[in-house]
């Protein structure tokens, strides 16, 4: 089926969403796109040095820019940041464009693994606030989700998955 709009995944930080899009989009030759590494790259840094140069509306604002700035854009896949479901004008803008994809990563998965160092917000919080924003924001990314893919059989799975699901909607 070859529908003409984006594919954006979504879901916590730490689930798999810039890793996954980036090498599935490397296996389909469909174009990529990274709503945080925009932000970062518009100011010349990395989204840490944004947060610390700007703060957290000033990069709240420029992520909704950027969203909307990719409508214009042929389809592709968009990974988007663990907190722009929180924006209802980004929610409209996502539903409006394309199919949102929740990558559902267990919240152990993400413990497991996650780099607290490359993320701003949860940073000084430790295990402690990633467990607290995953059970707060679930609900969000599960209501807001066209589609969800479980991301517990591994990271080669989860791409075999996502390249199928890009083949049949893009
Ligand atoms: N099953 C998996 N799915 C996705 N990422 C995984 C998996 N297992 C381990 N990882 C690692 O976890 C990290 C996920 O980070 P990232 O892709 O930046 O997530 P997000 O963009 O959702 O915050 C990467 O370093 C990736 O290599
Ligand atoms: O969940 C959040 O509030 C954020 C998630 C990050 O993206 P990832 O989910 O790709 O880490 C990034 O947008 C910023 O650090 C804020
Ligand atoms: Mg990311």
């Amino acid at each position: 089926m070859a529908v003409d709009k984006h594919l954006f995944l979504i879901g916590m930080q730490g689930c798999g969403k810039s890793s996954l899009g980036k090498r599935t989009a490397k296996e389909t030759g469909v174009p990529f796109a990274d709503t945080d590494a925009m932000v970062a790259q518009s100011a010349g840094g990395t989204v840490n040095e944004f947060f610390e140069k700007y703060g957290e509306e000033t990069f709240r604002r420029a992520e909704t820019n950027a969203l909307a700035a990719l409508t214009y854009a042929r389809p592709m896949i968009i990974s988007t940041g663990g907190g722009t479901v929180l924006n209802p004008v980004n929610r409209h803008i996502m539903r409006s464009w394309g199919t949102i994809v929740l990558i559902d990563r267990p919240l152990e998965d993400i413990l497991s693994d996650i780099k607290l160092d490359r993320r701003p917000t949860l940073r000084d919080g430790g295990l402690a606030e990633v467990e607290r924003v995953y059970h707060e924001r679930l609900p969000i990314y599960r209501d807001l989700a066209d589609i969800t893919l479980r991301n517990d059989q591994g990271y080669h799975m989860a791409v075999y998955i996502l390249t199928r699901l890009v083949r049949e909607r893009l």
